[in-house]
């Protein structure tokens, strides 16, 4: 069974398509990464996947059912992180603060919910920062206790929106690793967005590549073709791969890397 599928799906706000046409099927235990220039669709697919924006038209279904809100079998990592909790909460209370889909409150939880957020922790490695208030701990480890908010109710589909963003290459690293290691462990199936493709090259098992309302899926070798990028950007589009490395070229420009530094 595949966990997502979308079946001929638009999307667009003031009459543009941001998603135009889409159809395609993602299988269970895949991890996917998502990438496309900014404004591609990548957050919008994401917020279509969660039930929160309806198509103009065209079918999602996740998991065998169409996409509603509130669906518990999926877990959310949103872009837009930041002045969202108070800097006194501690670790702990931030996650359990996401239990029961309540993100930033801070309900009354029983004991199952208490076993559910210390298990989140000590998944993702934050055991460790349960007791520390958010003021004093680091961007790399608030992504863990973020991580460990989306993985309440272990989910079957985690929706990632940009997880490495303003990280150091060396947390990035940490981050991939972690959340790999997380998907392997529990089978669950990834969509994880990015700017930069490199830092998903090695875990990855296809890219989805927006742009220009189109979307590509396929293993890295399929997508990441001139001429492949070319169309969904829209302009010429060089491909180059230097030692296991991959960079995706307009002209001079590293396109991927423009587009993260207009995001940090
Ligand atoms: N609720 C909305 N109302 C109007 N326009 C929207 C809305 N949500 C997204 N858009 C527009 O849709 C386009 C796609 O946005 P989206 O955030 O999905 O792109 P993205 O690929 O995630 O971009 P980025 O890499 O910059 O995060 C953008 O032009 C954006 O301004």
């Amino acid at each position: 069974m595949s966990v997502l599928s979308l079946s001929h799906v638009t999307v667009s706000f003031s009459g543009r398509a941001v998603l135009s046409d889409i159809s395609l099927e993602i299988g269970q235990g895949q991890f996917i990464g998502v990438l496309g220039p900014n404004g591609g669709g990548k957050s919008t697919l994401m917020r279509v996947i969660l039930g929160l924006v309806r198509p103009d038209c065209g079918a999602v279904q996740v998991l065998g059912a169409p996409a509603t809100r509130g669906n518990a079998a999926l877990g959310y990592l949103p872009q837009s992180r930041g002045a969202v909790a108070s800097l006194r909460l501690r670790g702990w209370d931030f996650v359990a603060s996401a239990s029961n889909g309540q993100r930033w409150g801070l309900p009354v939880l029983g004991k199952a919910a208490m076993r559910e957020v210390q298990w989140a922790l000590d998944t993702v490695g934050a055991a460790g920062l349960a007791q520390r208030p958010l003021a004093e701990i680091s961007g790399g480890e608030r992504q863990r206790l973020l991580l460990a908010q989306a993985l309440l109710g272990r989910p079957r589909l985690l929706l990632l929106d940009e997880p490495l963003i303003s990280l150091d290459p060396h947390y990035q690293r940490v981050v991939v690793e972690l959340i790999k290691r997380i998907q392997q462990e529990f089978g669950i199936t990834v969509l994880f967005s990015a700017h930069e493709l490199n830092p998903l090259l090695n875990v990855i098992d296809q890219v989805l590549y927006l742009g220009s309302g189109q979307a590509v899926l396929g293993k890295v070798d399929e997508v990441i073709t001139g001429p492949v990028l070319s169309r969904l950007y829209g302009s010429p589009i060089d491909v180059v791969r230097l030692k296991e490395r991959i960079f995706v070229m307009s002209g001079e420009v590293e396109v991927e890397k423009e587009a993260h530094a207009h995001h940090a």
